[in-house]
């Protein structure tokens, strides 16, 4: 079984180091002139698929925007990932979990099995019940070559008070989470399956990224107002590693499919240029 480190490493070769996030936020689905229900959910979500989904790497469902409508939203979000995998793009489900460990077991079920509907190439989660607990998460994405992305430095502004706090060993909270992460990616090749969210709107911290060996998504591109420019402040000599991901920056340009794809080859250019210093 090929692990999500190597099918990552390959599909960001292929395609270039961009992650696109689907966030059918109403105002969206209202400036693309749909309905604020699950007809235009539907009608958003096969668009940036038909627009993006042979193209980009890694796209990024927001599970929150699918969730809002229920059941019926839930359905059109197993239909997207499995529209996505047809088209070849990776699934990056951004859904934060996070629980008791016996919680995330079925989490890391309803994720990361590739019996279940919403089964997806890798998901977001939580540490703030203690990174250990997210074991069966990472024990079912090593089996069944998934990935796993733990928030380390969030881009929001009221993440820092939690994850800069001090630990009595002297580390940041967010560093021990780097830590934990790097220990599991130890000796992978070409890079690890499990990966952080470091947002691209956090400047120079000081935390020390150098031995993940595992992808570090940066989202807060664009709308947030992170910039392709200032990944090297956040992520200096770990640029190589980061995968940028934008939502509303590169969703702002549709329903047009050739706008979509225009923005988004924009945004990779800007990308590319950054984390390469060509
Ligand atoms: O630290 C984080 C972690 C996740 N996100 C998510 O990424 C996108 C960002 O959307 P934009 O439109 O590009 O701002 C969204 O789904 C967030 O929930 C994040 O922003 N920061």
């Amino acid at each position: 079984m090929e692990s999500f480190g190597a099918r990552l490493h390959r599909a960001v070769t292929e395609r270039g180091p961009l992650c696109v996030g689907i966030d059918p936020h109403p105002g969206l689905l209202a400036r693309w002139g749909l309905s604020d229900d699950v007809r235009g959910l539907d009608r958003f979500s096969r668009t940036v698929v038909e627009a993006l989904g042979d193209r980009v790497a890694v796209v990024k469902p927001q599970s929150a925007f699918f969730e809002r409508f229920g059941s019926q939203g839930v359905g059109i979000l197993e239909s997207t990932i499995r529209q996505l995998r047809d088209a070849g793009s990776l699934v990056l489900l951004d859904v934060k979990r996070g629980d008791i460990g016996s919680t995330v077991a079925a989490y890391a079920a309803a994720y990361l099995d590739p019996s279940s509907p919403l089964y997806v190439d890798a998901v977001t989660a939580s540490p703030y019940l203690g990174v250990g607990s997210l074991a069966p998460m990472f024990e079912l994405a090593a089996a069944h070559g998934g990935g796993v992305f733990v928030l380390a430095l969030t881009s929001n502004p009221e993440g820092a008070a939690v994850q800069r706090a001090v630990t009595a060993d002297g580390r940041t909270v967010a560093q021990t989470v780097i830590d934990e992460i790097s220990q599991l990616n130890r000796g992978a090749e070409p890079l690890g399956s499990f990966g952080l969210v470091v947002g691209a709107t956090i400047g120079d911290t000081g935390h020390d990224l150098s031995g993940v060996n595992g992808p570090l998504l940066a989202p807060g591109l664009g709308a947030q107002g992170g910039t392709a420019a200032g990944l090297r402040t956040v992520f200096g000599s770990s640029l190589p590693s980061v995968l940028p991901s934008y939502s509303r920056e590169v969703l702002h340009a549709g329903p047009d499919t050739a706008a979509l794809r225009a923005a988004a080859e924009r945004v990779l250019a800007d990308c590319r240029a950054a984390l390469t210093g060509a």
